[in-house]
């Protein structure tokens, strides 16, 4: 069967992400993509207010990418970001940074927020959303259960909400699952849909 969105667009679409999620999510729109990545420097300016970052660094990943695009091109970078109390948690560097991240987030609510850059060979576009989720209070022994056997230095406020600590800590979440993990597909569709 022939991917419907690669059907619809006709186009060759390629993420360059390393996230094993949105190349994961991507796929199961039924979009066929190739992925190719490129180091990219992560740093948010110090100015720059929490809530503009996730679209920033999004917008970071889709102009430093180093191949031009072709006529038939699309390209598509993402980036999410985790903010509490005003403060943006992105990947933790070590186990006590984990650590200070998940008990921040322990007994409250937070905003993960989630953009996506489209870009061709002629114009770039770039969507966002945003979810509230919130956490019961959570045992220190849990934290350091979850930190020691899962290792999420790769997600943005050292938590995936489709692990462990997820299923046993999560009460609620206001807005997309998907975009939690990293990767909105409804707008990801609907923006292919009408490129
Ligand atoms: C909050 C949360 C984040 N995450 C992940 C999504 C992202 O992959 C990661 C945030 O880091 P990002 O910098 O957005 O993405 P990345 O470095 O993994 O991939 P790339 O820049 O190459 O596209 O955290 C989850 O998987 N589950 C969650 O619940």
């Amino acid at each position: 069967m022939e991917p419907f969105l690669t059907k619809l667009t006709g186009k060759r679409i390629i993420l360059a992400s390393n996230s094993p999620r949105r190349q994961e999510l991507l796929k199961a729109l039924g979009v066929d993509f190739e992925v190719k990545v490129h180091p990219v420097d992560e740093t948010v300016p110090t100015d720059l207010p929490a809530e503009y970052a996730a679209a920033y660094l999004s917008k970071l990943k889709a102009d430093s990418f180093p191949v031009p695009l072709g006529e038939n091109q699309i390209l598509i970078t993402a980036d999410t970001i985790v903010i509490v109390k005003g403060r943006i948690l992105g990947k933790p560097n070590s186990e006590l940074e984990a650590f200070e991240m998940i008990k921040s987030l322990s007994g409250a609510t937070h905003t993960v927020m989630t953009a996506v850059t489209f870009k061709d060979s002629k114009r770039q576009i770039t969507v966002e959303d945003e979810a509230r989720v919130s956490f019961r209070f959570l045992e220190e022994d849990e934290i350091w259960y979850y930190i020691r056997n899962f290792k999420p230095f790769d997600k943005a406020g050292a938590y995936g909400i489709q692990e462990w600590i997820g299923f046993v800590g999560v009460t609620s979440i206001e807005g997309s699952y998907f975009t939690v993990m990293g990767f909105p597909q409804h707008l990801v569709y609907q923006q292919l849909k009408k490129w």
